[in-house]
């Protein structure tokens, strides 16, 4: 709208989507809390740590607050000073270049959908009165005892805060913690979700009820039960209408996110390749180049995601395939490590001499993940990547450090630059 093209926009919920009122900004602000109780309870060397005073309700109100501060931001009135018609109904294509929403016929040249995704509740006997990321926000006092059912980001996010609130939390899943993330770090801060009192329980429920999953031979029983098994794309959109050809992970599209109908292309979780709010945002700049200005354009980006535990799981480009090299450094070998008491590590994944992902686990890997997702984006070299100076002492050290473990052999154990550092030593007045 503000480039000059007539857009409108369907929503029939609440205007920003799953982030802003159930997935990153709530999730967020719910950690903020928790990571105080934890820092409270934690102490420090030679300060005793104390048993943190958590006004649930307070906790909530802050993370309400969160979203309506965010919120202007993405409201209707927003959007109509922008120029853009906002109709608060839901849409269904009626044809190829046709969509009705709250009684009205809308034809457009283009349209962009961005539909998003609904957690998935499975077809278990007994499964009622749980919650999913949609229902948590609204609790008003904190659970005894939370059950969580997955073990992705989301699990992992909300039992290392529910924990550290005071409620005991249990994770209940099929595979290991984080089983799509590097597998080391996501053991290791699996390990440290454990050593805070999270309990993890391999199971495969086959009923459930109230706060409870229960599996042959066994079962958990608790307060509350968090569905987080992973969200599916929403799809009911008249779409076979459109000749938009679709799969249930989401709808079909090329590199440049175009459907099976050129008018029509999809955008963030309704895509299927990923499910990020940052992954959302880079999706319509793409779009926008091509249906707005009508310049080609391919999302090929590298993607970072964080888990945004205490410490961070942070990773971009690739994990480890058989042939790569992986160098890793540890935290606790940092100068920065050992004074903070820091925990987690740097691993690199070196192919053909290029570098192809990097995993970071520990404070600050969220943010610091941004300049190793600049790195893979421009394709630069190991060794200008060896010669950026960082300041010391930093925990983004420990890059650089993985990235020696690298270097060190080829230089270090090197007959022919032991032989040209002795010419040089001769020769060199
Ligand atoms: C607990 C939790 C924590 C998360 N934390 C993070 C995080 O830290 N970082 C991160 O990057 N991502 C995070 N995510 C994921 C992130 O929320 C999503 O990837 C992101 O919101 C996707 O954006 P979207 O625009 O594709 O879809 P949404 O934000 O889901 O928006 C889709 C919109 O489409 C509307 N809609 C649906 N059907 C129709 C229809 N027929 N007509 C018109 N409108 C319709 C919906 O009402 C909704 O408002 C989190 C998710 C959860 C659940
Ligand atoms: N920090 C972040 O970026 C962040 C945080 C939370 C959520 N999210 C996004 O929101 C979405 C939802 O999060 P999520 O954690 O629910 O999804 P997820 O896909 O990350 O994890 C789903 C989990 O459920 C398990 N699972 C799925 N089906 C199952 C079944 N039938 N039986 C047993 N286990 C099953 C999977 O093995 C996995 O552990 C994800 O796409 C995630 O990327 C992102």
């Amino acid at each position: 709208a503000q480039m000059g093209a007539r857009v409108v926009l369907l929503e029939p919920g609440e205007m920003g989507g799953d982030c802003l009122n159930t997935g990153c900004v709530p999730s967020k602000a719910l950690l903020h809390a928790a990571s105080a109780a934890a820092a409270q309870r934690r102490g420090g060397p030679g300060v005793a740590g104390v048993t943190p005073q958590v006004d649930f309700a307070a906790v909530m109100a802050h993370v309400r607050a969160s979203v309506t501060t965010i919120a202007p931001h993405d409201s209707q009135e927003r959007f109509e000073s922008l120029g853009v018609r906002v109709i608060r109904a839901r849409g269904r294509f009626t044809g190829p270049d046709t969509i009705e929403a709250g009684g009205e016929t809308i034809r457009a040249r283009r349209f962009a959908i961005a539909t998003g995704a609904r957690p998935l509740v499975p077809d278990l006997p007994g499964l009622e009165g749980y919650l999913t990321s949609e229902t948590i926000w609204s609790l008003e006092t904190l659970p005894s005892h939370l059950v969580i059912w997955g073990a992705g980001a989301m699990a992992a996010e909300l039992a290392h805060a529910f924990r550290r609130l005071g409620s005991e939390v249990t994770i209940v899943t099929r595979s290991r913690l984080l089983r799509s993330e590097e597998p080391e770090a996501a053991q290791r801060l699996s390990d440290m979700l454990t050593a805070e009192g999270v309990r993890i329980l391999t199971a495969t429920p086959e009923s459930a009820g109230p706060g409870a999953l229960y599996w042959p031979g066994g079962g958990v029983e608790g307060s509350h039960l968090l569905l987080a098994l992973g969200r599916r794309p929403s799809l009911d959109l008249g779409l076979d209408l459109a000749g938009v050809a679709h799969t249930p992970e989401g709808i079909t599209t090329n590199e440049s996110l175009r459907t099976t109908n050129r008018r029509i292309f999809a955008m963030g979780d309704v895509a299927g390749r990923g499910q990020l709010t940052h992954l959302a945002g880079y999706h319509a700049g793409i779009v926008l180049r091509q249906a707005v200005l009508g310049l080609p354009a391919r999302a090929s980006a590298p993607i970072p995601r964080t888990v945004w535990t205490e410490p961070e799981l942070a990773q971009v480009g690739d994990l480890a395939q058989p042939g790569d090299l992986v160098h890793s450094f540890d935290l606790a070998a940092l100068d920065r490590g050992v004074t903070d008491q820091a925990q987690g590590l740097a691993r690199l994944v070196i192919r053909k001499g290029r570098l192809v992902g990097v995993t970071l686990l520990g404070p600050g890997a969220g943010e610091q993940i941004g300049l190793w997702t600049l790195a893979l984006a421009t394709k630069t070299r190991l060794s200008t990547l060896a010669g950026v100076v960082l300041p010391y002492p930093s925990l983004s050290e420990a890059g650089k450090r993985a990235l020696g473990t690298y270097f060190s052999p080829r230089l270090f154990d090197s007959a022919i630059v032991k032989l040209i550092v002795k010419a040089v030593q001769r020769l060199v007045p």
